[in-house]
């Protein structure tokens, strides 16, 4: 069984540590719907993708120990991780955004079973206001401030073109809100106290196609890339020191 612990968000945990803990809840949540009732670090770590040594630091920080010979009890160490995320508690969310993607992440009914409620869906286009999705109205944006203090709204989900994002990013945080998620390909500015996470699936896909690139050449050999044409070689350092001309040839020749 899992030790009892004082509350880990007074002793601060790692950043890197809090991005980890969804993704062991996830490979949770995958055992108690198994029905596996403990589970060793090793196992956790293997269905987590980390390994085992970080898992028990990260684990450590929520003053879960887990019992040697036995490991970690599942349904609590769910439930304090899900402690630990703020999980326990209702959060409401608001989209403003209500396109191909903003009308998805409203249909999605996982949000609810982790503890996120979505209590607006909104959009700027007339001809969408108030169409049905998921049981919501789509509400005007105009309305945004308003459905923040009416619905006690936590999280604003940004789901509009880049175009629209930093407005609606200001509205959000001028009503209230200090965390928010941004879909939209735009770094957002938010004053201090204010968070954002950006989602951006592109750069998930740039990392996936490094890796692919990594295993075909990994397959091929090490003679793999000679087709490739370098890029032209950067001007010569001299002493330690690039010469001025060669930079200036450089730029001209857009190098
Ligand atoms: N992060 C990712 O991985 C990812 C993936 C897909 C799409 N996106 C981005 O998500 C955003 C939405 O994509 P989509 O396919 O749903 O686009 P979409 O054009 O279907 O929908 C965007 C919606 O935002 C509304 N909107 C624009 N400005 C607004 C404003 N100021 N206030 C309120 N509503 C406003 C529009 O009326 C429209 O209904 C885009 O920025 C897109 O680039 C990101």
């Amino acid at each position: 069984m899992t030790r009892p612990s004082s509350r880990p968000r007074d002793r601060g945990i790692p950043e890197a540590t809090v991005a980890r803990l969804p993704v062991y809840l996830r490979a949770l949540h995958g055992l108690t719907d198994r029905g596996v009732p403990t589970v060793s670090s090793e196992e956790l770590a293997a269905a987590a993708g980390v390994n085992s040594a970080k898992l028990r630091k990260d684990l450590s920080h929520l003053g879960s120990y887990g019992t040697r010979g036995v490991g970690y009890d599942v349904e609590y160490l769910i439930y304090q991780i899900s402690r630990e995320l703020g999980l326990t508690q209702d959060w409401a969310v608001a989209i403003v955004g209500a396109g191909n993607l903003g009308r998805a992440l409203a249909n999605y009914g996982g949000f609810v079973s982790r503890g996120f409620r979505i209590a607006a869906l909104l959009d700027v286009q007339e001809s969408l206001v108030g169409a049905e999705v998921a049981g919501l109205r789509v509400e005007h944006s105009d309305q945004l401030e308003a459905v923040v203090r009416q619905r006690r709204v936590s999280i604003g989900v940004i789901a509009t073109s880049a175009a629209g994002a930093q407005t609606v990013c200001d509205r959000f945080v001028s009503a209230g809100v200090t965390s928010i998620l941004n879909f939209a390909p735009v770094v957002l500015n938010v004053p201090e106290g204010v968070d954002v996470r950006k989602v951006d699936l592109s750069i998930e896909l740039q990392i996936l196609a490094f890796h692919e690139q990594r295993k075909a050449a990994g397959a091929l050999g090490p003679d793999w890339n000679v087709s490739v044409e370098p890029p032209p070689a950067p001007p010569e350092r001299v002493g330690g020191r690039i010469p001025v001309d060669a930079v200036d040839a450089a730029e001209e020749e857009g190098r």
